[in-house]
């Protein structure tokens, strides 16, 4: 199994123990499944201040990320990824103008041996930076963050999340929402009854067969009412629209 390679350039290298010290992304990185290095574009400064930010030319609010800071510690990454075996690494810069991180994207990504992320701050980083290190732009969702952190922790965790074996029971990857293109069924657990609300009954049949129809029939009830969008993208069986028009008549009553 390879080791995916990650990189970021970013001010804030600390933020990224959200990923590497908890969880699964945690665990998978300590089995060796990925690894995370990270670079600050302040340690390739080369004045007393060490500045990374200036004023927009043109005017306006803010400031925004040098080109040279951020291209030298691309290049630090670049080098470490070839050394760890990584054919072409990929540069990812965080902005909301980047295309949208959809499950497509994050399968997209899964197959890259080693990738690059560019977190910026402030307004963003200088054009001729991106114009020149830049593959490809990524945007979590249309809002503004303050920086691409957070963003790129995102799309890291999708990523490793997917990594075959990473996830204990291989079917929880597979009936993750959007694996199946539909949105998750709703999950119970003890106790069987909680404040007066019990458990569907069809869950505690032990009826390995309703049980399956049942999720698939919610799941395909949840897409239907909260995104209408992902169903029309979906072709449906018989079985499923079968499901899906009962479920719509249990709606109705
Ligand atoms: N939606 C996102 O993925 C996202 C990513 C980054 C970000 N903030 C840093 C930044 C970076 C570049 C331009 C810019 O205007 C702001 N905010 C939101």
């Amino acid at each position: 199994m390879d080791v995916k390679q990650f990189d970021v350039v970013t001010l804030f290298p600390p933020m990224f123990e959200a990923i590497s010290q908890f969880g699964i992304t945690r665990r998978a990185g300590e089995e060796g499944r990925y690894q995370l290095h990270l670079w600050n574009p302040r340690d390739f400064t080369d004045d007393n201040y060490r500045t990374i930010d200036d004023r927009p030319y043109g005017g306006g609010p803010g400031m925004v990320m040098l080109a040279d800071p951020m291209e030298k510690a691309v290049q630090a990454a670049k080098q470490r990824q070839l050394a760890n075996g990584v054919e072409k690494p990929k540069v990812i810069y965080m902005s909301p103008q980047g295309r949208h991180l959809t499950h497509a994207v994050v399968m997209e990504l899964v197959s890259q041996s080693g990738l690059i992320f560019l977190a910026g701050r402030y307004e963003g980083v200088d054009e001729r930076l991106v114009r020149r290190q830049v593959d490809d732009e990524i945007s979590i969702g249309d809002y503004v963050l303050s920086g691409g952190e957070l963003a790129a922790m995102v799309v890291i965790d999708a990523i490793v999340r997917q990594l075959p074996g990473v996830l204990g029971d291989a079917d929880s990857a597979e009936q993750d929402s959007f694996v199946n293109g539909l949105l998750d069924y709703p999950h119970y657990t003890r106790p069987e009854i909680y404040q007066g609300e019990p458990v569907p009954e069809v869950l505690m049949s032990g009826n390995h067969a309703h049980i399956k129809k049942w999720r698939l029939k919610q799941a395909l009830g949840r897409t239907w009412l909260r995104r209408p969008d992902l169903l029309a993208a979906r072709q449906l069986t018989k079985e499923e629209s079968g499901l899906l028009a009962a479920f719509q008549a249990d709606h109705k009553q």
